[in-house]
């Protein structure tokens, strides 16, 4: 290894989708082949014994690009020196458990980051935000690392955004890799919406090429924004390997960035572009560039996309507000 390693903070390290998450990092996925990673793991405490068992597999993994494993449970000094986090662990909504409570709840894990994040993070630091409900999350982390630019603070929409490929890519037979600028507008919730009007297909433009909006509204909107339920139904525990790999992807894209012909969707703080109120952590087209990204500008929003992308806004609003009753934001 000739370049120092970059510290990677992974919260839910024990966690299905950290378990998944771990191995591919160690080997080069998130970052390239020839950058040396360094894992920092950020467990609750019953959990920290489970999070060193993975560490012995991945010791055992024998990656060149590993430089290491450091275990904590005590998020200030996991968050220190970190160039990329990725915040897995959030707490799942429980029988019972009414909205504002999840909220609640997330808001004691998220702020604590947050302030960690501010606190200790190298000047880098890039964070993606996966644990439900990502999108708010990340708006109460970002709200407690005032010293922190607020755009390093993101969402993860990648695995809607894969999902939808893939739909496209069975119903139009075509491989997902000729399917380019797709875009996830909102939150990454069943009212997420995902929009083919500018997207394309081996060149054609998929709306036109699939020329049925009945089937787009009543069949391919619906199964990509409610997949994960439908994971859930059948595996009986959210989506893991599927969660870890869009976020491998988001990071990838973010650092190393999008292809000319393409762009990809990533929930980031809003500058106010497509009428999405500024501040909100909602889905977006993205291209990324240099470590850097922007919302793609100039896109046509008709009158089938406009109060689908307005629902989804109006749910962030809505959670926005109730952390922000709760004093989270
Ligand atoms: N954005 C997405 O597309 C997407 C997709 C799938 C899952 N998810 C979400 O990702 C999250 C994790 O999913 P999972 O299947 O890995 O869950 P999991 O329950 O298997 O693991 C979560 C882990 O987080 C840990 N944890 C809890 N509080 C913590 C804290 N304060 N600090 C550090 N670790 C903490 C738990 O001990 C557990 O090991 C869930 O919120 C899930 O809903 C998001
Ligand atoms: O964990 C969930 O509620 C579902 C998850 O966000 C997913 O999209 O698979």
């Amino acid at each position: 290894m000739t370049q120092a390693p970059v510290n990677v903070t992974v919260t839910g390290a024990a966690g299905q989708i950290g378990y998944a998450l771990l191995f591919r990092i160690a080997s080069g996925q998130l970052l390239g082949a020839d950058t040396p990673v360094r894992l920092r793991l950020l467990e609750i405490p019953q959990a920290v014994s489970a999070a060193e068992g993975t560490a012995l597999e991945l010791e055992d993994g024998a990656f060149s690009l590993l430089d290491g494993v450091d275990i904590f449970d005590d998020a200030k000094r996991a968050f220190e020196g970190c160039n990329v986090a990725l915040l897995v662990g959030a707490r799942p909504r429980t029988k019972g458990m009414e909205r504002g409570d999840l909220l609640e709840a997330n808001g004691g894990i998220f702020k604590p980051q947050g302030e960690a994040i501010n606190a200790g993070a190298a000047a880098d630091v890039k964070v993606l935000v996966v644990g439900n409900p990502a999108n708010t999350n990340a708006l109460i982390a970002q709200a407690h690392a005032p010293d922190v630019p607020a755009g390093r603070f993101t969402a993860m929409t990648r695995l809607d955004h894969n999902r939808a490929l893939a739909q496209l890519s069975g119903k139009l037979n075509t491989p997902v890799s000729q399917i380019k600028k797709l875009t996830i507008w909102g939150n990454h919730s069943a009212t997420q919406y995902p929009d083919v009007f500018h997207a394309e297909a081996a060149g054609r433009n998929v709306a036109e090429a699939i020329n049925d909006e009945k089937w787009l509204a009543e069949e391919f909107i619906p199964r990509v924004a409610k997949r994960g339920a439908e994971i859930i139904e059948a595996r009986g525990a959210s989506s893991a390997a599927s969660a870890a790999s869009a976020a491998i992807d988001h990071m990838h894209t973010w650092v190393n960035g999008t292809s000319s012909d393409d762009w990809t969707s990533m929930a980031i703080p809003s500058d106010g572009s497509y009428g999405v109120p500024e501040g909100l952590i909602s889905s977006f087209p993205v291209r990324c560039s240099g470590g850097n990204y922007e919302i793609v500008q100039g896109l046509e929003i008709n009158e089938f996309s406009r109060p689908r992308i307005d629902a989804s806004v109006n749910e962030l609003v809505e959670e926005r507000d109730a952390v922000r009753k709760l004093g989270l934001v």
